[in-house]
């Protein structure tokens, strides 16, 4: 005798019986069991492509064209030709998707019928104790059957992630050019020569505009096709000096800038500083945070030099204007701030960082003349005087404040002195000075008025009566369960009726299939039907097995369908209303958000809604199928089901309350997440100015980890579960083992054996129902955000 010890349960087999039975059932699994992990390679490939190409569509071309051009008039189109390639892979993946789930579900009810047909034409007798113990072994088998194309597809799902990882991980890293020295006898000394590393995308291009209009050569033709390059720089730039740094559009000035500060590849020379840096970007780079935030940028908090920075910025009257002050959300998260007042506040950034080198790239271009001259007296030659302070800009009119000036043209240094020398030299500066008039009238004016009517002047922060109140939107999270209406409204709108009356149908006919199969199977080992022979046994029982086959291929096919369809309408949908919706839902709808919601969520709808639907229906018919079967054996113990029920309830209540909650709050906190890392991209170049990296880094493992702890407690509410539905199931087990033995004389071992059997798997059963429950309203709830 051969003992196969599994958990609490113990078979003992006939050595004879035994060894033919695994040769017969064991090559029948392995022949179906092999070729798994190819079909769900495949649909893994597929389902890539596909979220590959979702993600491409959703994060470059549609968020940044929302973004710059907000192009509604032609939003169906762009949607429609933007998601036709993943709607046409979708049938494929249906259809792969329907095979693969056919055939996990299958392969053990396939591999008993073929074992027991082999065993009885290889000349065995099948009798109640081989067909049941086998049950069970096919039963115990099915759980890690189950496992191993799910864990397969982890690890090709970690090898393609590690292959993506990788290839950012081996990129070149930039290299540290940039030397910061504070004994150092000049406050900036750069010489050599920077280069591009790629051309610029034709919309920043200024190049072809600058030489078209102006000095259309040879050279700029060719130059058209190579990257930028800065040529021949030699700067020294004493500490405390105000420079200024004119050329026509496109001559390389904020290359200049990029150079000084390692964007630029050097390629000879070398750059030192004699102090730390400061940086105000062309584009203006704003955090999503508070207005106080941005400015302190993880300084310490000092109120009078905030609100003598806020007054050099001409900032008091924008703080004054919001109910929040200076602690309202500004940026994706908040007020969405002009071009004017964005780069006001990354000029307050830099001049309340107190770096001693202010780098300050064209920050004069989004505002007035008027505003513009109160930045120059009060900032530049204000709280920044003993700084050493380099501007590009367009406004000729400070010139006449500069230590310096550096008059730049097709990447070199053409023209360095002081206005007075150059302004009398003949070249492109003094060109520039005729062509824009003589400044040195207008200003003084302006100052005056600027200084009257600047809010600056009035030290009181306090927001004004008719202060804008916050328009930041916490992220919404829906509370409570998601109620039926949803899931109508989700089949009604979704046109996917069809399919699903065709699954359901599928399904109870194919339970009623599996559930034939296995009474059939009693009736066999007992040769309780008059006038059959063994071949007619055989006949039927594979009848049982290929209609259950069937019923198990249209119901997986039929909502695989549903699902794929459901998804593609509802992200055509969704992606419609995103370039339909008003300015104000961007401007208040942070993009990483849309992008987290059009990406991961709908890839999880997309993944999982139709494969857990069918999980979820065919176990919970199993269960009602194993409730029958027990009934059928010892309809007493269903009267000990009762307790059991309503412990479970109890159990399952409280498990799916918490995990519901936990997962909506991690599904909000990886938007916090996505939007870091999004903000942290585009503002790389000032974060590394500014030598802020290791503050950024801190803030991203903070959003991630604080997405992780919600990601954790989940885990936690699932075991915690588990273990109590381990709990339940074993008093089951236990409950009809002391059935089986307190009535053996009255029942049968076959009826014991068909209910031991499937009271084990409904154990199992129970546990998968309602955790695949669970993840099944939490796929619902992503529709109704
Ligand atoms: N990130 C980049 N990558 C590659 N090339 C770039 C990049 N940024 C700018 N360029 C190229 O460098 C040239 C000089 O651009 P730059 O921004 O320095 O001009 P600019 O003198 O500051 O012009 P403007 O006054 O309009 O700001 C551009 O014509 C463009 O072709």
């Amino acid at each position: 005798m051969q003992k196969v010890a599994q958990g609490s349960l113990v078979i003992e087999l006939d050595e004879n019986g035994t060894e033919q039975f695994y040769d017969s059932s064991l090559y029948m699994a392995m022949l179906l069991t092999v070729r798994r992990p190819f079909i769900f390679a495949l649909v893994l490939r597929v389902c890539e492509s596909v979220l590959d190409t979702t993600m491409s569509i959703v994060t470059k071309k549609l968020i940044s064209h929302i973004a710059s051009s907000y192009a509604w008039h032609n939003a169906n189109d762009m949607a429609r030709s933007s998601l036709s390639k993943p709607a046409s892979l979708g049938h494929g993946l249906g259809l792969a998707i329907g095979l693969a789930s056919m055939q996990q579900n299958l392969i053990p009810t396939l591999a008993a019928v073929l074992t027991f047909i082999t065993y009885s034409l290889s000349g065995h007798k099948l009798d109640t104790a081989t067909i049941f113990a086998s049950l069970q072994l096919f039963n115990l088998i099915q759980g890690p059957l189950r496992q191993l194309p799910v864990t397969f597809t982890k690890l090709t799902d970690a090898y393609v992630a590690l292959n993506r990882i990788t290839s950012i991980l081996v990129a070149e890293e930039q290299p540290e050019t940039v030397t910061i020295l504070e004994s150092a006898e000049f406050a900036i000394e750069a010489v050599g020569d920077f280069a591009f590393e790629t051309c610029a995308p034709p919309d920043q291009n200024h190049r072809g505009t600058a030489r078209d209009d102006d000095m259309p050569t040879e050279e700029g033709t060719q130059v058209e096709q190579d990257p930028f390059c800065l040529k021949d720089i030699d700067l020294r730039i004493r500490h405390g000096a105000f420079v200024c740094i004119f050329g026509r559009i496109g001559t390389g000035k904020s290359a200049l800038l990029q150079g000084l500060i390692g964007e630029m590849r050097q390629t000879r020379g070398h750059v030192r500083f004699g102090g730390n840096i400061g940086l105000v970007t062309q584009n203006a780079w704003i955090q999503n945070a508070s207005l106080k935030e941005n400015i302190l940028f993880g300084q310490e908090m000092d109120t009078s030099k905030l609100q003598s920075v806020l007054q050099a910025c001409a900032l008091v009257q924008l703080v004054k204007a919001f109910s929040d002050g200076i602690d309202t959300e500004i940026g994706e998260r908040g007020i969405n701030l002009s071009g004017g007042q964005r780069s006001r506040v990354a000029l307050a950034r830099a001049a309340y960082f107190g770096a001693d080198v202010i780098l300050l790239d064209d920050p004069l271009s989004a505002v007035d003349s008027h505003v513009s001259s109160h930045l120059v007296e009060q900032c530049f030659l204000g709280v920044l005087k003993d700084k050493t302070r380099v501007l590009v800009t367009h406004h000729l009119d400070v010139a006449k404040h500069a230590d310096l000036i550096i008059v730049m043209d097709n990447g070199r240094v053409v023209q360095q002195g002081s206005y007075p020398d150059l302004a009398s030299m003949p070249g492109i500066f003094q060109i520039l000075m005729q062509e824009h008039g003589n400044l040195n009238e207008a200003p003084e004016n302006d100052l005056q008025n600027s200084c009257q009517d600047d809010p600056g002047h009035n030290s009181t922060l306090a927001p004004a009566e008719n202060a804008v109140s916050k328009l930041h939107i916490d992220e919404e999270r829906a509370k409570g369960a998601v109620s039926w209406a949803v899931y109508i409204g989700y089949l009604k709108g979704l046109k996917i009726g069809g399919h699903v009356f065709i699954a359901l149908v599928s399904l109870i006919l194919g339970q009623c299939a599996q559930v034939g199969t296995t009474l059939f199977l009693g009736f066999w080992a007992g040769r309780s039907i008059p006038g059959y022979q063994d071949g007619d046994y055989m006949g039927l029982y594979a009848g049982f097995g290929v209609g259950t086959a069937i019923f198990i291929f249209l119901l997986h096919y039929h909502l695989t369908m549903a699902g794929v369809r459901a998804g593609f309408l509802m992200f055509q949908t969704a992606i419609h209303h995103v370039l339909r919706s008003s300015v104000t839902f961007h401007d208040r709808t942070p993009s990483g958000r849309i992008v987290s919601r059009l990406t991961k969520d709908m890839s999880t709808v997309d993944d999982n809604l139709g494969s857990l639907w069918s999980f979820f229906l065919s176990q919970f018919l199993s269960i009602f199928g194993a409730i029958a079967l027990i009934a059928y054996a010892y309809p007493y113990l269903v009267i000990g089901f009762i307790p059991l029920g309503i412990l479970y309830i109890i159990f399952a209540l409280i498990y799916r309350h918490s995990f519901r909650e936990l997962n909506r709050i991690a599904s909000v906190t990886r938007s916090f997440v996505f939007q870091n890392f999004g903000e942290q991209v585009t503002g790389v170049s000032s974060i590394r100015a500014f030598q802020q990296q290791k503050y950024f880094l801190k803030r991203m493992s903070e959003a991630i980890d604080y997405e992780s702890r919600f990601i954790y407690s989940a885990i936690v509410a699932n075991r915690w579960f588990a273990s109590r539905l381990d709990m339940l199931g074993s008093l089951l087990v236990l409950g009809v083992g002391v059935f089986g033995v307190c009535l053996r004389n009255s029942v049968s071992p076959t009826k014991f054996a068909v209910a031991f059997t499937y009271t084990l798997q409904t154990t199992y059963l129970l546990c998968e129902l309602s955790q695949r429950g669970v993840w099944l309203e939490m796929g619902a709830l992503l529709l109704l955000i």
